[in-house]
């Protein structure tokens, strides 16, 4: 690892642990709760603790001056909802317009097990390569998307994240599969950080119990969009995923720790 490249894993992570929050979603599903006025949600995550934000290249400028000292991620792919295959994720920006924008890594979706697979692995190689010749690191979001593909199997998530790490990313991101046991042959499979996705949200109890059973599996931390930026206090919930990644807290103790409403 480069000196480049590690220096600035410690700005979009601490320590070897990432609490990151993806909001590429605007290209996928539009300016979603949450997303619509993005520079109060990136300035109330980063206050909540988040290592890094991510975003697509034209939302830099709303990004800077908002992170409260956090690091920045380039996303350089996406697709929507409305085209006609969400797994068809193109190309939308290079290594070279991050650095430009600001950014101190990149990161790049792929979905393993879709017939769009063969020219993402393309995509991916290219885009490590670059990213080496200037020393940026590269987050790999490796999903098991595809016919008959099991997005939670253990198995084909395993098999996303190696990919990942053949393909010479630096941190790799993948669904969590649901328990600690099955997730540690998931991480297991590559010797990256790996970080879980949040999927579509759930309560706060769910969420935070998957980052826990994720972190006792060994994972190093999560990149989490969804389940953060459209919370009602996106500040609080960071404030408690952090609790857990960085702190080992238990679901209960980060709930409390971040005042969240106890259900029930
Ligand atoms: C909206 C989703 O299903 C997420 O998992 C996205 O696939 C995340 C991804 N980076 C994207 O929005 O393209
Ligand atoms: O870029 C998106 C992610 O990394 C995960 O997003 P989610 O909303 O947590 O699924």
């Amino acid at each position: 690892m480069t000196t480049g490249v590690r220096a600035r894993l410690n700005r979009i992570g601490t320590e070897g642990r990432y609490v990151m929050v993806p909001m590429d979603h605007g290209i996928t599903l539009g300016a979603v709760d949450g997303l619509e006025r993005i520079e109060r949600t990136i300035d109330a995550v980063t206050r909540g603790g988040a290592d890094c934000v991510l975003t697509q290249k034209g939302i830099a400028p709303r990004v800077h001056g908002n992170t409260n000292g956090a690091g920045y991620v380039v996303h350089l792919n996406g697709s929507t909802v409305s085209g006609p295959d969400t797994n068809d994720k193109r190309i939308t920006g290079t290594v070279k317009e991050a650095i430009q924008l600001g950014a101190d890594a990149v990161s790049m979706h792929i979905n393993v097990g879709s017939v769009h697979e063969p020219k993402q692995i393309e995509d991916l190689a290219r885009i490590t390569e670059n990213a080496t010749e200037y020393g940026l690191p590269v987050l790999a979001m490796t999903y098991a998307r595809g016919p008959d593909v099991d997005e939670h199997d253990a198995e084909a998530l395993g098999h996303a994240v190696r990919l990942g790490e053949e393909l010479g990313a630096d941190i790799v991101k993948t669904a969590y599969s649901g328990d600690t046991e099955s997730f540690e042959r998931v991480v297991a499979s590559t010797a990256l950080p790996v970080v879980i996705a949040g999927g579509k949200p759930d309560s706060d109890r769910a969420s935070l119990e998957a980052v826990r059973g994720a972190m006792d599996a060994g994972a190093a931390g999560v990149s989490m969009g969804r389940t953060i930026f459209q919370h009602d206090d996106p500040e609080a919930i960071t404030r408690a995923v952090a609790g857990v990644v960085h702190e080992d807290l238990s679901a209960e103790e980060a709930l409390q720790q971040a005042e969240l409403m106890i259900e029930a």
